[in-house]
């Protein structure tokens, strides 16, 4: 038997007792605890090998929002916990996030005791995380450190790991970013949202002669007016209320390197007008400030919107759009590439299976039928989250077409009335809202009236 020494949180004392039997039996000995508010002095004082973690504290609440500020809690305090969560109504949403967020595994109840006892010897004897995590995208190895997701608009600099581009339809970009890196040409990347503009834009920055130099990433498509220019430009002390110090901008910041200009298409005429500015002295002059500044740096844009189209219509302005777009560089929506299906689901299998340490190896003949003929409006972001989600709730080595769903057409969408949860109503909002709009970020953020940050946070929590 092995000896180990295990935590088990519940408001149900029955619960508790039934766990600490079970598991006292074959794996060590085992502390209980009704009261999650004594969390952190039971941990100050013990090692736990595992921590049982129910995640609904309060009697007919299936939220899990309390189990979920207690795991955060836990994992603050010990960042290594072993945290495996109960989840009393079946519900894998809940579960799928929970893994995001750092559990290592989660139990349903009623347990089964084989399966129960399974996940905690496997929880224990799990290896540390190795902060080397192949997903750059990661803050850090732990799968649940990536709280933030997706950088906002402030963006952040490149990784220093090149990152893997998968796909043959891929091949004649990857030839272009080639021929183009070393120069300092402007690049404009388009594509549908999820296509893998932003991966390009870090190739590009990757094999140019700025590689050692900052790679600085702005989504100008969600910076407020008042915002913009101070963001991109700097401001000097006192030149606004908030504005205590000195600040460099986005474009100083990405001195030497280059600056990524994601969703530029949403520029208003005034942004446009400033940016345009910029561009042609090559220095900016920070808010407050009459002196300009020469910029160096390399500059990369992309959009999901048809610009050409906007300067028809007068919405975009002709002459910014020459100086940002010497280069273009169009990425296909993944419906139109079904032979990279194949090769980018298995990439991300062996990503996620290493990083939940789960023992999935590969997806069934039936699956990749179904995934070829599924349109993927949200691209390959879709497809990735897509086989995250299955990967952590498989049961089996290959993955099946049961362990995914695929969005529904909204008219064959069961009725919203079905439930009165919230959140399920909100996560329908946004699957028809995405397909309406066909994955653009920006449309489905402006119909929910969400802002971009809010609606990437909720895809993220509903691995959408
Ligand atoms: N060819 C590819 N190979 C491997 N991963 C890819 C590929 N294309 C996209 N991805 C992954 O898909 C996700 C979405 O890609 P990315 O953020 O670059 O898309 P985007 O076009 O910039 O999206 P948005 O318009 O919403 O900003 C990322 O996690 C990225 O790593």
């Amino acid at each position: 038997m092995q000896t180990a020494k295990l935590l088990v949180v519940d408001d149900d004392p029955d619960v508790l007792l039934a766990a600490r039997l079970l598991l006292k039996r074959h794996l060590g000995t085992v502390d209980i605890e009704k009261n999650p508010e004594k969390l952190p002095f039971l941990l100050n004082n013990n090692h736990y090998d595992a921590i049982v973690l129910d995640m609904n504290f309060q009697r007919d609440v299936s939220s899990g929002r309390e189990g979920f500020a207690w795991l955060e809690r836990i994992l603050d305090i010990d960042p290594q916990a072993r945290v495996v969560l109960f989840t009393a109504y079946g519900d894998v949403d809940m579960a799928v996030r929970a893994m995001k967020a750092g559990a290592v595994d989660f139990v349903l109840k009623p347990w089964q005791n084989d399966k129960f006892l399974e996940t905690i010897r496997a929880a224990i004897n799990r290896p540390d995380d190795d902060s080397s995590s192949s997903d750059t995208n990661k803050s850090s190895g732990r799968p649940g450190a990536n709280r933030g997701g997706r950088s906002g608009p402030g963006g952040s600099p490149a990784a220093g790991k090149a990152t893997s581009i998968i796909g043959t339809a891929m091949r004649p970009v990857l030839d272009t970013v080639e021929r183009v890196a070393p120069t300092d040409a402007n690049v404009l990347i388009l594509g549908e949202n999820g296509t893998g503009k932003d991966l390009i834009a870090r190739a590009i920055h990757e094999q140019s002669n700025r590689h050692n130099k900052p790679f600085v990433s702005v989504d100008v498509g969600a910076l407020t007016e008042s915002l913009f220019e101070s963001e991109l430009f700097g401001h000097v002390k006192g030149a606004f209320t908030d504005a205590r110090d000195d600040r460099a901008g986005r474009f100083e910041e990405a001195a030497g390197g280059t600056i990524f200009l994601d969703e530029i298409g949403n520029l208003t005429p005034s942004q446009q007008a400033r940016l345009l500015t910029v561009l042609q002295q090559r220095q900016v002059t920070r808010v407050g400030s009459n002196k300009g500044r020469p910029v160096d740096v390399r500059l990369i844009c992309a959009t999901n919107a048809d610009l050409n189209e906007r300067v028809a219509e007068k919405t975009f302005r002709q002459d910014l759009l020459y100086r940002i777009n010497t280069i273009e560089l169009a990425l296909p929506p993944l419906r139109q590439r079904p032979d990279d299906i194949k090769p980018l689901a298995e990439h991300f299998v062996r990503q996620y299976a290493k990083q939940y340490n789960r023992p999935v190896t590969g997806l069934s003949p039936a699956l990749l039928t179904e995934m070829k003929q599924y349109g993927w409006p949200g691209n390959v972001r879709e497809l990735q989250h897509a086989v995250e989600r299955a990967v952590i709730l498989s049961a089996g080595a290959t993955l099946e077409p049961g362990d995914f769903v695929f969005r529904k057409n909204p008219s064959t969408a069961s009725p919203v009335s079905e439930t009165l949860q919230l959140e399920d109503l909100e996560r329908k909002a946004i699957q028809q809202a995405m397909l309406k709009y066909q994955g653009s970020i920006t449309d489905v953020a402006r119909e929910l009236g969400l802002s971009r940050q809010a609606l990437y946070r909720r895809l993220e929590k509903f691995g959408l």
